[in-house]
């Protein structure tokens, strides 16, 4: 099977994202990927949220839910879309960032609500506090397909490692971890917290990013890591999307999460032990 990640520099404007999107996702087909992935916030890079209640849709009438289970459909692919940020009933008015597992029927057959928010000072100049925005997940999903058991989790959960331990000993062959990384803690841990997910859990982990500079040169710009990363079941680096937006393409063979796992069997062992 070929797996393809999208990496996207999303804008503000959840059109233009899309028809990006659509190019990107047709090219990867147009290349043999059975299975096509795409970012965290695909349809939308905003941390202002008066421009986000202008844009934004509730999932059952959003433009970029709709307009990518039907390219699914017409190109009979497997499509992760990483994450949408989508209006909720909620009276807070917060929004949902939500990853979406299509079949090649166009039908959603999982989805899945970020559990953990990226609330963190990175530095002096640098907080986020997602959860001002965003309403927080409280359920682990795990898909299981023909291509094989699914995880899905968002961006700053590779930071939880319990989460990838349950989705694997549930079943999880591929963990997917749509991502927007922030450029100082990126250089820093993406590539190590995502091989280390990997090597834990004999699972392969699929990470497309956002990346560069989104929106213009104001108050609201943001900036992200890039480096879409496919890790295989032994720890090792199979693709990395470099700082461009683009493709990139990883072959998975589920008989290799096999082998990891006799060759470590670290994830069967339930020890127990005494202690704090
Ligand atoms: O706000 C949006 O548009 C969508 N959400 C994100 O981009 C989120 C929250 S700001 N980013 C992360 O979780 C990065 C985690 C990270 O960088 C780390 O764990 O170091």
């Amino acid at each position: 099977m070929k797996a393809a990640l999208i990496q996207l520099n999303s804008s503000d404007d959840p059109d233009e994202n899309l028809a990006v999107t659509h190019s990107l996702v047709a090219e990867a087909a147009g290349a043999g990927a059975d299975f096509v992935l795409t970012p965290e916030v695909t349809n939308c890079v905003s941390a202002d949220r008066t421009r986000q209640q202008e844009v934004l849709h509730p999932e059952m009438t959003d433009p970029t839910l709709a307009g990518l289970q039907a390219q699914a459909r017409d190109l009979g692919i497997w499509l992760l879309i990483g994450s949408l940020a989508l209006k909720t009933e909620d009276a807070d008015g917060r929004f949902a960032n939500r990853s979406f597992l299509v079949s090649p029927e166009g039908r959603i057959v999982a989805r899945y609500d970020k559990i953990h928010m990226f609330d963190v000072q990175v530095s002096e100049t640098e907080t986020y506090r997602e959860s001002a925005g965003y309403r927080p997940g409280t359920t682990s999903v795990l898909a299981r397909t023909p291509i094989g058991g699914i995880g899905m989790t968002v961006c700053y959960d590779i930071r939880f490692p319990h989460l990838f331990r349950q989705l694997a000993r549930s079943g999880a062959q591929i963990l997917t971890v749509p991502s927007a990384f922030s450029p100082v803690t990126g250089a820093a841990h993406w590539e190590t917290l995502l091989r280390a997910r990997a090597i834990e859990t004999g699972c392969y982990v699929l990470a497309p990013a956002q990346t560069g500079q989104h929106g213009s040169v104001s108050a609201k710009r943001r900036e992200t890591y890039g480096h879409s990363l496919a890790v295989g079941p032994w720890g090792d680096i199979l693709a990395d999307g470099g700082t461009e937006p683009g493709i990139v393409y990883v072959d998975l063979d589920l008989s290799e999460v096999t082998k990891a796992r006799q060759r470590i069997p670290s994830l069967d062992a339930t020890t127990e032990f005494d202690g704090p």
